[in-house]
């Protein structure tokens, strides 16, 4: 660990829309910085203008139009923010602040697991908590959700936000690999009405196998799955990232499954919920 306080960086942007328009604010700075800026048409900055605002505008539009996250996420988030994750050196997983999903996607994640009336959640990939703690925020008392983690730091940072939260109590943290953990929970005969899968890209198309072929899944389960725009890279025409290429497959795939419905919502950097089919 290192003895100097860390600066707590400002996050970068890691969703499609949030890096369009990073991406007019520059073209915007260019075209100020030409030796001759007058000469942009008047239509075209206006239109500039508009694309900014439309791009720039949405994400904070939909935090105001959102219901409040509680007090315990809140100071979760705030955690999470203000945790180095810059001093991991020779940890196996890399770790960022940006990955923890926020306010509207855990809003939306409690919302859906309200409207399932799911009682028993799993959460593959659960980082600091956040996401796991406000599904669990929406769960009846004797509700239940089994978080899966590879890495014990972030696992023991939410372990301890979950202590601070009446919520918290009914979440139980698997630390180690999430195949291992969805052997053994189906192996123990175990079943969720809703899963929320958000760990690493490369294991998607397992995870689902496994949830749709051994049990896990409900009959009338929902999957929903983060990160299935990811920032854009499944689209664009320059070559995708690793991570990118395995969710370009993951969604190739969903979409060529027989066995199951899709729909990809365009919440944050993406959002595919997944039923059985019939
Ligand atoms: C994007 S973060 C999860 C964010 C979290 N759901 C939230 O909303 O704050 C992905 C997490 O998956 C974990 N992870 C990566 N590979 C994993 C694996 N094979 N098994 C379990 N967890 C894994 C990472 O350590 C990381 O904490």
């Amino acid at each position: 660990m290192s003895a100097l306080p860390h600066q707590v960086a400002t996050p970068r942007p890691v969703t499609p829309v949030g890096i369009l328009a990073a991406l007019l604010d520059r073209v915007a700075d260019g075209l100020d910085g030409l030796h001759d800026a007058a000469a942009v048409p008047d239509d075209v900055r206006a239109d500039l203008d508009r694309a900014r605002e439309l791009a720039g505008g949405l994400d904070p539009y939909l935090e105001r139009c959102t219901t409040p996250e509680s007090d315990a996420l809140a100071r979760l988030a705030a955690g999470t923010r203000a945790h180095d994750w810059t001093d991991r050196d020779g940890e196996a997983v890399f770790l960022e602040q940006e990955m923890l999903s926020g306010h509207v996607e855990g809003q939306a994640l409690k919302m859906l697991v309200a409207a399932t009336r799911a009682r028993r959640v799993l959460e593959i990939g659960l980082f600091t908590g956040y996401s796991a703690l406000a599904m669990a925020e929406a769960l009846p008392e004797d509700g239940e959700l089994v978080a899966c983690e590879l890495d014990p730091e972030a696992a023991d940072l939410a372990r301890r936000a979950f202590a601070g939260s009446p919520a918290g109590r009914r979440i139980t943290v698997e630390v180690g690999p999430a195949a291992d953990t969805l052997a053994a929970l189906a192996a123990r005969g175990e079943v969720f009405d809703l899963v929320f899968v958000d760990a690493d890209k490369a294991g998607y198309a397992g995870y689902l196998t496994t949830l749709l072929d051994d049990g896990l899944l409900a009959p009338h389960g929902l999957v929903c799955v983060d990160n299935t725009l990811l920032q854009g890279e499944p689209w664009l025409s320059t070559p995708p990232g690793v991570n990118g290429a395995a969710i370009a497959d993951f969604n190739a795939g969903v979409a060529a499954d027989p066995r199951v419905e899709q729909v990809v919502l365009p919440l944050r950097d993406g959002l595919t919920l997944i039923r059985r089919a019939g």
